[in-house]
């Protein structure tokens, strides 16, 4: 193992371990970014372990998938890995960056900023898809990156299916996604941060950044999985929008098997909604990182 990573902690859990990591990021600017990554049990040089992304929404960090999310017992028991990346730059120094719970700190949107006030530091695209790995690989941690899929919630479950969809060389095996912003260009947030982060704002994130604009013109065979509460605030105010993203999905001619999207009766925007379904996540994409 070199020194490019720090460990700040580590935590034995279902007989496999939690350990939070810190390195000086590059895509972010060069400040310190940390991360949670997931070992189950078995897990070494000889047997490289799948790994499964879990992107974060609004306001979390690396902590709120890892400590609320329910994923780490059937993770351990299907032998996958998770990795829980955060959900901006912090410290960026950028003018303006905390003044706002759904913009700048906490709220990176998962895409690379062109928008030169943003685009030194806000780069969570590159940092999610390109830099994790690499860092994770010259570390030599027990992962093999051959076999990776997406999930998220809410900011993280619209990273989740970007990430993705847009992915030309097939990143992920599979992707899901827990009350996504599944339309963000047809939304409050997903306008705020595009006008913000991006020079060419919503037109801008179009062709990149808007799950229901990908699915529309996606070709390719896919494996997605959604889950959103009917009782939740933010869908009822039009921020979530998935029955855009599944009737995109059927007008491309993607069946039940390929994009299921579930409606869950009662059920909030919270983590007692993402941990009542997060076995069912985990094992939808053990069936592709397993295959
Ligand atoms: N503005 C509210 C809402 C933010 C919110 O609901 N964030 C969701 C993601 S969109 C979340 O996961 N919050 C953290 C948690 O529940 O652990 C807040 O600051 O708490």
């Amino acid at each position: 193992m070199t020194d490019i990573l720090e460990k700040v902690s580590s935590n034995r859990a279902f007989e496999g371990e939690l350990i939070k990591y810190k390195f000086k990021s590059a895509t972010l600017g060069g400040v310190n970014a940390n991360f949670n990554l997931f070992l189950p049990p078995g897990a070494s040089a000889t047997n490289k372990v799948p790994l499964l992304t879990y992107l974060a929404g609004l306001t979390c960090t690396e902590d709120n998938g890892a400590q609320k999310g329910a994923f780490l017992g059937p993770a351990a028991s299907q032998g996958i890995a998770i990795l829980f990346p955060d959900t901006s730059p912090r410290g960026a120094g950028v003018e303006g960056e905390d003044a706002d719970w759904d913009f700048g700190t906490g709220a990176g949107f998962y895409l690379n900023a062109t928008n030169p006030k943003y685009s030194a530091h806000y780069n969570m695209y590159s940092h999610v898809t390109l830099e994790l790995p690499q860092v994770i690989e010259t570390a030599g941690l027990p992962i093999d990156l051959k076999r990776q899929s997406i999930f998220g919630h809410s900011m993280g479950g619209h990273g989740a299916l970007t990430l993705y969809l847009s992915s030309s060389t097939k990143q992920y095996r599979s992707a899901s996604a827990f009350s996504p912003i599944s339309n963000p260009t047809k939304c409050p947030w997903g306008e705020k941060a595009f006008s913000g982060y991006l020079q060419g704002g919503v037109e801008e994130a179009k062709e990149k950044y808007d799950a229901t604009e990908l699915i529309s013109t996606s070709k390719e065979p896919v494996h997605i999985l959604i889950d959103y509460g009917t009782a939740d605030n933010f869908y009822k105010q039009g921020q979530l929008l998935p029955e855009n993203f599944l009737k995109a999905a059927r007008d491309s001619g993607y069946d039940e098997f390929q994009v299921r999207v579930r409606s869950q009766e009662g059920y909030d925007h919270s983590y007692f909604f993402i941990s009542s379904f997060a076995t069912d996540h985990i094992h939808f994409h053990a069936n592709f990182l397993k295959a």
